[in-house]
């Protein structure tokens, strides 16, 4: 089992984590309790959809995963992995506001992830930028990017650097109907790769073999 939580920097290869598992996990947020009793296993290949209500956990469990929120009890933890980095370094993170620096170029944003998250690059700066349909826009400022341009150059990040966990937070948001095939299609090759993805999501994804996570609560 990987221990939890350190700074990110680096795992390799596609596959190399055969299984997350949450065991009896409770998240408290603001004094109330958001989620109990929870536990799931993913294994290599899978993909978790968490749905439910605007304020069910669904961020908050994405966090827990990512190790950016403590939970209350429980664990999650991966079976494999690189005995050397912690399951947080394993994992991609991409939360619903994507972070894009208005001052650097689209080409430079993806640069400077790709060093932030370290590791073997998976792929070229341009390829990953023609992969998510920015290829033509690399050299245009970040600040100037729409929604859904910007929701693109998050999911480049998801390909510029191998990490085997996918943690998405309404990750089509935004995204016009190619944007979704071609979400679509990076995730089944992620997927077919041996690689794990845990998605949040209000719209249907209808990920290869997906298990639906249903959480409770209140608007
Ligand atoms: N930093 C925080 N401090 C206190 N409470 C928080 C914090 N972040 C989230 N919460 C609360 O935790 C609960 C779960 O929020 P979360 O964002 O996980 O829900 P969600 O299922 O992702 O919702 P949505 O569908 O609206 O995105 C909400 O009641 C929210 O107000």
């Amino acid at each position: 089992m990987l221990p939890a939580t350190r700074v990110p920097t680096m795992p390799t290869r596609a596959g190399d984590i055969t299984r997350l598992i949450a065991t009896d996990l409770a998240c408290i947020r603001g004094g109330r309790i958001v989620f109990e009793r929870l536990s799931f296993a993913v294994p290599s290949g899978s993909a978790l959809v968490l749905t439910g209500p605007n304020g069910a956990g669904k961020s908050s469990l994405l966090r827990v995963i990512a190790g950016l929120v403590r939970p209350s009890m429980g664990t999650v933890a991966a079976e494999g992995g690189d005995a050397e980095h912690t399951l947080a370094e394993h994992c991609h993170y991409a939360g619903h506001l994507d972070p894009v620096k208005a001052s650097l170029s689209v080409g430079e944003n993806l640069e400077f992830w790709r060093d932030f998250l370290g590791g073997e690059p998976a792929r070229s700066i341009d390829d990953a930028l023609a992969a998510v349909g920015l290829g033509s826009l690399a050299d245009l400022p970040g600040g100037y990017l729409s929604a859904g341009q910007r929701r693109r150059l998050s999911l480049a990040r998801l390909i510029a650097v191998h990490r085997p966990i996918w943690l998405l937070d309404e990750p089509t948001a935004a995204l016009d109907r190619s944007g979704q095939e071609m979400f679509a299609t990076l995730c089944a090759a992620h997927l077919a790769a041996g690689g794990i993805i845990v998605a949040a999501t209000h719209a249907p994804l209808a990920l290869p073999g997906e298990q639906n996570l249903a959480l409770g609560g209140a608007a």
